[in-house]
């Protein structure tokens, strides 16, 4: 059963996020993907790559993704935030990464750890 990622990006950082998963299309296409709703419309428009989309953001999608996590049904999670922005759904933000660090979920928050996160994953497989 292939591992499951979701991948979430503010809007300052949606670009970047479309950059990395054409750069690891690869890799990500081993796995079942999820993403929060725009960033899913544009991973779905702009890569090979196919996702299934949650509620936006401040709609309430970073809470379906946390309820994903809580059910155990998450590997790990892309999230791209921006740090110089205020968000209106902060709070859903801050609980997402709360529910990671309660069920040992690794989720990257930058670039850096993004490529971190899916190589390992990606070794990890069985
Ligand atoms: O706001 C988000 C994460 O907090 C992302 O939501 P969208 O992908 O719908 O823009």
């Amino acid at each position: 059963m292939p591992k499951r990622i979701a991948l979430i990006a503010h809007d300052e950082k949606k670009d970047d996020l479309i950059q990395f998963a054409r750069d690891y299309q690869s890799t990500l296409s081993r796995f079942d993907l999820i993403a929060t709703g725009t960033t899913g419309k544009l991973i779905n428009e702009r890569t090979e790559l196919e996702v299934t989309r949650m509620q936006s953001g401040p709609l309430g999608g970073d809470q379906q993704i946390g309820a994903e996590v809580a059910h155990d049904r998450l590997d790990g999670i892309i999230f791209l935030r921006d740090p110089l922005t205020a968000q209106p759904h902060e709070p859903d933000v801050s609980a997402l990464l709360r529910v990671c660090d309660v069920h040992d979920i690794p989720i990257s928050t930058n670039l850096a750890t993004a490529i971190m996160v899916v190589t390992y994953l990606e070794a990890d497989f069985d």
